[in-house]
């Protein structure tokens, strides 16, 4: 993989259409209900018409894209459950018995699986295989991964989120799958975030207090030892990263190239998602945050990219489950664009009476 290929994912990045945010505030003003009084949803529908440069886009075609990948740190025991639980979940999903089939199939979204890096030889027809290793190295040792092992990575999302939308899909939701992948978010939090990293640490999967201190001292030792560079997000994915994660850096700037919007999940999916605005600032107007996941350092980590979490469910599991339970929601933005009434269409007064109340 040439290692200037990341410059690809970042140059076809465009601004959102400015025009079509305005022309979207104007509608939502005319329509029949008190300015702004849709809140968040309004928010919403003014982003889409500006990722997508229409104010009715058609966003049926949607996709929860579930990166898979294993992690060489979980030989220091940070996880509650071990690597093999990876590639079973992984046939779990190909099999539609996961939380994130589930509440993918009552919305209607597809469940795209991809191998990206599991310690397992993996097959089933409907598995997008695009292994760059099986599993990262120990990054308490050394490197999680070379650069280039981490370009590829990113290469194997942003060229599959380009194929989607090729084939007519719309909306993107970025999940993944990788027992001990909440260590090397963590680890990611505390460079890029400059973030403390009992701050930036959580329980994960589950574990109890001895194991999260454990933690804790286990990603301190990581970055202590691979000196990520702060000031090169490559660098930070490559040494104390995952392949998964850096799959999602890829679809998250894949959806961004194509002005699609894309719905980041919990801490590890925000994990790359700021490496992504890291390394693409504008990427940042295409993510919607699903939701404030319970894992200790998920709010710090979406300050830092700037985004505000749609839904509060105490949820912490990952998978893309709360970015596919915040599609209907995203879809009612644009319904409320596409299919309320004007004030001029229903015949009734816009006046806003700014005379002062003789009684109070
Ligand atoms: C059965 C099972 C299903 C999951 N689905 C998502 N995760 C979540 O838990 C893992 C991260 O937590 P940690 O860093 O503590 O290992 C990731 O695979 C994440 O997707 C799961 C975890 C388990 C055990
Ligand atoms: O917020 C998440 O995505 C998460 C939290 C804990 C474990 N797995 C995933």
């Amino acid at each position: 993989m040439n290692n200037d290929r990341w410059k690809d994912f970042v140059s076809g990045i465009e601004p959102i259409n400015d025009g079509k945010w305005a022309e979207a505030a104007a509608r939502l003003d005319r329509l029949t209900k008190p300015p702004g009084s849709l809140g968040r949803l309004e928010d919403m529908a003014k982003q889409l018409a500006g990722i997508t440069g229409q104010l009715y886009p058609d966003l049926s075609r949607k996709a929860v894209i579930v990166m898979a990948g294993d992690h060489g740190v979980c030989e220091e025991g940070v996880s509650a459950f071990p690597s093999e639980v990876t590639p079973q979940m992984v046939l779990n999903f190909l099999n539609g018995g996961a939380a994130v089939n589930v509440l993918a199939r009552q919305v209607g979204a597809d469940v795209v699986c991809v191998d990206v890096g599991v310690n397992a030889d993996l097959s089933h027809p409907s598995l997008v295989s695009r292994k760059v290793r099986k599993g990262t190295a120990n990054m308490a040792q050394g490197p999680a991964m070379t650069r280039e092992e981490a370009i590829a990575a990113i290469a194997a999302g942003f060229d599959l989120t380009g194929e989607l939308a090729a084939r007519g899909y719309r909306l993107f939701a970025a999940g993944e799958m990788g027992i001990g992948n909440t260590t090397a978010s963590s680890a990611i939090l505390s460079v890029l975030g400059a973030t403390d990293t009992v701050q930036a640490t959580g329980r994960g999967t589950g574990i109890d207090d001895v194991r999260l201190a454990h933690k804790q001292d286990v990603i301190r030792r990581a970055i202590e030892r691979n000196r990520p560079n702060a000031d090169d997000p490559i660098d930070v994915l490559a040494k104390v990263g995952g392949l998964e994660i850096a799959g999602l850096v890829g679809v998250i700037l894949g959806a961004a190239r194509h002005r699609c919007p894309v719905v980041i999940d919990g801490f590890i999916s925000s994990a790359a998602a700021l490496i992504a605005s890291r390394l693409a600032p504008l990427s940042t107007s295409y993510m919607l945050a699903s939701h404030l996941s319970h894992e200790q350092g998920h709010a710090r980590l979406l300050e830092r990219i700037g985004l505000a979490p749609i839904l509060r469910m105490d949820m912490r599991l990952g998978e893309g489950t709360g970015a596919v339970l915040a599609f209907p929601l995203i879809e009612a933005a644009v319904n409320i664009m596409s299919q309320m009434a004007t004030f001029d269409d229903a015949g009734i007064s816009q006046a806003v009476d700014k005379s002062t109340p003789e009684k109070v």
